[in-house]
């Protein structure tokens, strides 16, 4: 690193030199310092991040790629004419450092006293359901320059000047030119044969144009099937290709597929975005200002004599933020001798450098910057929530709780399709059943919904049933330590994750629920996974449940007991003690085995675990291991003990 003037110049072969050099300089603010290329900045930004003792580092534009932070957000009725400047522009459309949220009627106000009503949100009314989500305050803007190419040079250019391109994350560096995607058979008939066969190219065109005369807006969707049918009339056969004129892509298809209206309880709910093509949009890009097509050679007076216009399907090369408003002749040298390098010797092609306006909208953001953004600097944005089915999950914090519907809309937004309703649980789990008591904050209120989980479909009602996702990789555990002799008796079956899962493994299930409800969606479950020849269902309390099987006659020994019960399971073991006769159970079984839940917040929760469990058997267990399943809270763990039952315990003494 040399330092001229005020100049900066970094070699990156130096950069193992000492930290403490670059800190002792004085770094002022030059335009040469842009100049470096692109994947220096990180390593700038990272040397010249203790910033107050180096002076100011300006040179380097504040932070690299797509952010809601920069850009600008367009104006409807303005075009930007000078590109450069615009870009310059910070944003000022949520000005979040500076950003006070008053909290009494949802608007934000900068540091200037300039209000913007972002979404009414209010933490005075909680109540207020449906916040008026204005999506288009999502949009952000960013100048750039693109190179305008036939279609078929692009992919070879892109390749020679591939550090130079756009490059930002779920973007494409090429943008289709509306109206000039024609395929490449079709050109021939536009351009060259129409003299030859008028009458068909007049019907060609009728078909994908209309009549000529374009009436009142019509939706993609309407377009789309109107056209295809034409074509399925009219030269369909003849030229097979003509469906993909018009085709949407697929996103657009799924999109509108997923968001025809969805019957639920009678009513008609739409769920997601509005109807319209538009607001799925990631991005667009508009051009600003259209250049001449250059010839090969870039020289200015060439370009007056050959005005070219352009033929067949072309493509926007999206280059660089830092490229906005330049000349061809200010563009990096590796830009320029790649267009010349890939167009050479063909006076045919052209090329048109021409300043667009990149938009990203409400779709291209992420979640977390959406809610970032939206919600005021001292909220933290939730870090994760749980799905069921169709149901995301939360477990939302005091502080979110005021904009639990605007966050809840943007997880419905976001995740729509797959997610179609979104809850918040108001409360630990005390219930009975223990069911989750659930507010519904987005969507459909239409909380039964269908898991598949390790390839067994299970139907659950959220609001009457039990459910946890989580414990999936438990289930696989004990599932391991069953095999294809076992009797399993599930004694809190729930809907049967378990059980049905046991059912296909091994030779009998006896699962039991006191929870109606539960009975009902696994004798569903039972059927849906055609495993009602092993399972016989109960709908007993678990004590009695354990007795009434112990009791059975003939006897049907069973080997293992499940107690998924964790608050409480402890209270049922006493279910076995003396529930053997030894004239009835047959000596050569083995005693069954129990594998029982629980939690504890103790420091050592095995030793913990333990003695409780010692204490309520009132004997030793020799056979005894703990199995942590998992931290529930922190400093909260469920854990699962498995042991055979002793035989003194369980044998019935007269
Ligand atoms: C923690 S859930 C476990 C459900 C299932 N094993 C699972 O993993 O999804 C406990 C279940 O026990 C049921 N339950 C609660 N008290 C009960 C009782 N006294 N007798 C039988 N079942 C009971 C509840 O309805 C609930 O379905």
């Amino acid at each position: 690193m040399q330092r001229r003037g005020v100049a900066i110049h970094l070699n990156l072969r130096s950069y193992s030199f000492s930290f403490c050099c670059f800190r002792s300089m004085r770094i002022a603010a030059c335009a040469d310092a842009v100049t470096l290329k692109p994947h220096y900045n990180g390593l700038c930004r990272a040397l010249f991040s203790n910033q107050t003792c180096c002076g100011e580092w300006t040179g380097l534009p504040q932070g690299y790629g797509p952010s809601l932070q920069r850009g600008q957000r367009p104006h409807p009725n303005r075009l930007t004419t000078n590109p450069t400047s615009a870009q310059e522009q910070p944003s000022t459309s949520f000005p979040h450092t500076a950003l006070e949220w008053q909290a009494t009627d949802g608007i934000a106000v900068d540091s200037n006293g300039n209000a913007e009503l972002l979404a009414s949100v209010s933490e005075n009314e909680p109540s207020m359901k449906e916040p008026q989500f204005d999506r288009e305050q999502f949009t952000r803007s960013y100048n750039i320059a693109a190179l305008r190419v036939a279609a078929d040079e692009c992919w070879d250019l892109m390749q020679r000047i591939k550090g130079h391109l756009l490059n930002w994350p779920r973007l494409k560096n090429v943008a289709r030119v509306p109206g000039d995607d024609v395929e490449e058979q079709m050109q021939d008939l536009f351009w060259n044969t129409e003299e030859k066969i008028p009458d068909l190219v007049q019907s060609v065109r009728e078909a994908v144009y209309g009549d000529g005369s374009p009436s009142e807006e019509v939706d993609a969707l309407t377009q789309h099937s109107e056209a295809v049918s034409k074509f399925r009339t009219k030269g369909r056969l003849a030229y097979p290709a003509l469906e993909g004129l018009s085709r949407l892509k697929r996103h657009e298809r799924n999109f509108f597929r997923a968001s025809k209206k969805i019957k639920l309880h009678g009513k008609e709910r739409r769920l997601g975005y509005s109807e319209g093509k538009d607001e799925i949009k990631l991005a667009t890009v508009e051009v600003l200002q259209d250049n001449v097509p250059m010839p090969v050679d870039l020289e200015p007076a060439s370009l007056e004599s050959e005005k070219k216009a352009w033929r067949g399907p072309t493509r926007l090369v999206l280059l660089d933020v830092r490229h906005a408003g330049k000349n061809i002749d200010e563009l990096p040298m590796a830009v320029q001798v790649a267009l010349l390098g890939s167009l050479n010797g063909h006076k045919k092609k052209v090329f048109e450098l021409v300043q667009c306006r990149l938009s990203l909208h409400y779709a291209y953001w992420p979640l977390d910057e959406i809610l970032g953004e939206v919600l005021p600097a001292r909220v933290p944005v939730p870090s994760a929530f749980e799905t069921v089915g169709h149901i995301a999950h939360l477990n939302l914090h005091d502080e979110h709780l005021p904009y639990r519907y605007m966050i809840a809309q943007v997880i419905l937004d976001k995740h729509f399709p797959r997610i179609r309703s979104v809850v918040n649980k108001t409360d630990a789990i005390q219930s009975q059943y223990r069911t989750m008591q659930l507010e519904l904050l987005a969507g459909s209120q239409y909380l039964v919904t269908t898991v598949v989980e390790h390839g067994l479909t299970f139907h659950v009602d959220l609001a009457t049933v039990y459910w946890n996702t989580r414990l999936a990789t438990e289930r696989q555990r004990l599932l391991g330590m069953f095999d294809k002799m076992d009797i399993v008796c599930d004694v809190f079956a729930g809907v049967g994750p378990l059980a049905v899962a046991a059912a296909k493994k091994v030779k009998r299930v006896y699962a039991n629920d006191l929870n109606p409800a539960a009975l009902k969606y696994l004798a569903k479950n039972v059927v849906q996974n055609k495993v009602s020849a092993k399972i016989e269902i109960f709908n007993f309390d678990g004590k009695d449940f354990i007795r009434e099987i112990l009791a059975m006659k003939p006897p049907v020994h069973p080997t293992h007991f499940v107690m998924n019960l964790p608050l409480d399971s402890l209270q049922f073991i006493d279910a076995f003690r003396g529930a053997l006769r030894k004239e009835t159970w047959n000596v050569k079984q083995p005693l069954p085995k129990v594998h029982i839940y629980g939690f504890s917040k103790s420091s050592n929760p095995e030793l913990e675990f333990t003695k409780r469990l010692v204490g309520t058997l009132g004997e030793e267990i020799p056979t005894l291991e703990i199995h942590l399943v998992r931290l529930v809270a922190p400093k909260k763990w469920m854990l699962c003990a498995s042991f055979q039952i002793p035989e003194r315990f369980c044998y019935h003494s007269e």
